[in-house]
């Protein structure tokens, strides 16, 4: 929580002359009923049209004043809030992507989103009627009791009363309503993750005509805010008549004593108008005291999530890559690992080693392990136990940027981001010449569809690539982790929407092109391992078995049964 107010600390100035604006304003309104007082004691009474003129100018002034000083406060208060807010929605984007895929993995991506919108709005709320109201409030409610008490001392037991009752009406019902509002808010979050994850997959909904399933679930989640809400409402709607009925038994109590006050000359009229005038200023004030209970109540909900974040470690710069002779660029020493919070590891016992400008393939059932294993090459996750060694170096002391800015990556989706595609070949390279990123598309087989673009590479990416097909989005993808020729490239299952001819001509630019880039290539296809310097067969999170394709027909037989039913079914399409 402490950690949020750092981003106010440009706002002291806001925060200290927002609420003392507000304070004026609070005086000035405390000021208006003994004005009246004087109209109708003096003015009135005495028929004086000149005072009550002169007096009613006093009011009117007052009035004025006291706008201006509010609507400083209302300015001073949005530059605070909005300030803060800004600051607090930068720094946690940036921590958000200095963060660790472990720690993604813990809160989830669309609680990140969430916490990076709703929460900050909601936090940024707080901030603002903190600076208008947190002061306000209770001054009002203390400096109207004081000045009634001024007026007459006796009558103003009627407030030691009334206060008393009114506050207790207001805790019972937020005793009741702030859990609900919590709940509220938790409903809301689960709303926002069914939202984003069904608009994402709108299509794989639409193609398992899931819409009813799904429209039932969201319906279920909104059902539950709207009950929610409607019992919070139903409990709020007490609050109003239950304190103005107890405040206006307070105000017949007042006129009665207060005229038996006036009749024995120890009150006067506008006095006893003035009295009545405090009573409600301060039954308002202790209403916008109970909103705000609930404003701070949802606030610190949100800035405990969003500390939550923030409080979890970025992913440390450690050193430099040392230069580095060795020929085995990458290297698994006895490697096991679990991802956080699974029961089980997902890669147990792998040893192995790559040399400089070799290929590795990975091989196996979905689910084995392949894509954890070659997350470990960029840290993107560390090795549970074991140590995983890129230019000799245990990656875990390496600096990510520096680690990955050495790996082409192609992840198994291929994620492409909106602009033209030039600017998407440029994220491994951000100076990259256009001769430079041809050269990446024509050897990732992708140039051929971008050269008979009318706008080439100014082509205009829509978002996540929905103009592209799955085979061309992949090819982007592929060409885009190899300019600036890497020193390592993990394809993970990267070829899979490429068809046969291509993937080959692919594989061979590859090696053409790019003879010193140490390949990692995960592939269900065993065809595309054949010529790989090194297979590693995974079943169950397990190597069994390492070596190349002719070694492992012979040795392995999980690899031996792949590859035949890999066959028998090419020999069935032939057939066919
Ligand atoms: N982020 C994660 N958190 C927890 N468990 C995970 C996570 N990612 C993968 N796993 C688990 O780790 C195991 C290995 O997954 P991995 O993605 O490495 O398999 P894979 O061989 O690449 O599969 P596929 O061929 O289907 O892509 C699986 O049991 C999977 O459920």
């Amino acid at each position: 929580m402490r950690e949020l107010l750092k981003y106010l600390k440009n706002y002291k100035k806001e925060l200290v002359l927002g609420p003392f604006f507000k304070l004026l304003e609070a005086i000035f309104e405390l000021i208006v009923p003994i004005v009246m007082a004087k109209i109708i004691d003096k003015g009135i009474s005495q028929n004086e049209s000149s005072y009550i003129f002169k007096m009613s100018g006093v009011i009117v002034l007052l009035g004025v004043s006291g706008l201006c000083f509010a609507l400083t406060c209302q300015y001073l208060a949005a530059r605070c809030a909005y300030g803060f807010g800004t600051e607090l929605r930068t720094a946690l984007y940036k921590h958000i992507n200095s963060l660790s895929y472990t720690s993604i993995d813990k809160i989830g991506t669309s609680s990140l989103v969430n916490r990076l919108t709703n929460d900050t709005n909601t936090v940024q709320n707080g901030v603002n009627m903190f600076i208008r109201l947190a002061v306000r409030a209770p001054f009002l409610v203390i400096g109207a009791a004081v000045m009634a008490m001024i007026i007459d001392l006796r009558l103003s037991l009627v407030f030691l009363v009334v206060a008393p009752l009114i506050s207790i009406i207001i805790f019972i019902i937020m005793k009741k309503t702030v859990p609900m509002y919590k709940k509220t808010q938790q409903c809301l979050d689960r709303t926002s993750v069914l939202t984003r994850e069904s608009l994402e997959g709108a299509r794989v909904i639409r193609a398992f005509s899931r819409q009813q399933e799904e429209i039932d679930e969201f319906k279920e989640a909104v059902d539950d805010i709207a009950a929610n809400s409607v019992a919070v409402g139903k409990i709020s709607a007490i609050l109003n008549p239950a304190a103005f009925m107890v405040m206006n038994l307070g105000i017949i109590a007042v006129i009665w004593f207060g005229g038996k006050r006036i009749n024995i000359g120890g009150l006067t009229q506008g006095e006893l108008t003035a009295f009545t005038n405090y009573m409600t200023q301060i039954l308002f004030a202790l209403v916008v005291l109970a909103n705000l209970v609930v404003i701070f109540t949802k606030a610190f909900a949100s800035a405990n999530r969003i500390s939550e974040v923030l409080s979890l470690p970025s992913e440390e710069d450690g050193n430099m890559l040392p230069d580095y002779n060795n020929e085995n660029i990458i290297t698994f020493n006895d490697v096991s690992f679990a991802y956080e919070g699974a029961g089980d590891y997902s890669l147990r016992n792998i040893s192995f080693s790559v040399k400089k400008g070799q290929m590795l393939g990975i091989i196996g059932g979905t689910g084995c392990g392949k894509s954890t294993l070659a997350g470990l090459i960029p840290c993107f996750y560390k090795a549970t136990e074991g140590s995983v060694h890129v230019c000799g170096t245990n990656v875990a002391e390496l600096g990510n940027s520096v680690l990955r800015g050495r790996i082409g990556c192609v992840p198994q989706k291929a994620v492409l981001f909106t602009g033209t595609i030039r600017d998407n070949m440029r994220w491994r390279k951000a100076d990259a010449s256009d001769e430079e990123i041809i050269n990446a598309l024509k050897t990732a087989q992708a140039w051929e569809f971008v050269e008979r673009l009318p706008d080439k590479l100014d082509t205009v990416i829509s978002q996540g690539g929905k103009n592209l097909s799955g085979g061309q989005k992949q090819r982007i993808a592929i060409a885009r982790a190899l300019v600036g020729s890497p020193d390592i490239l993990i394809l993970d299952d990267s070829t899979s929407a490429l068809d046969y001819k291509t993937d080959l001509s692919f594989r061979h630019s590859l090696s053409s092109d790019l003879p010193d880039t140490t390949v990692v290539m995960i592939s269900q296809r065993s065809t595309s391992l054949k010529n790989a310097d090194k297979i590693i067969v995974m079943e169950d999170g397990a190597a069994v078995g390492i070596g190349t394709h002719s070694q492992l027909l012979k040795t392995c037989d999980v690899y031996h049964d792949i590859y035949i039913s890999q066959m028998n079914e090419k020999e069935d399409k032939a057939d066919a």
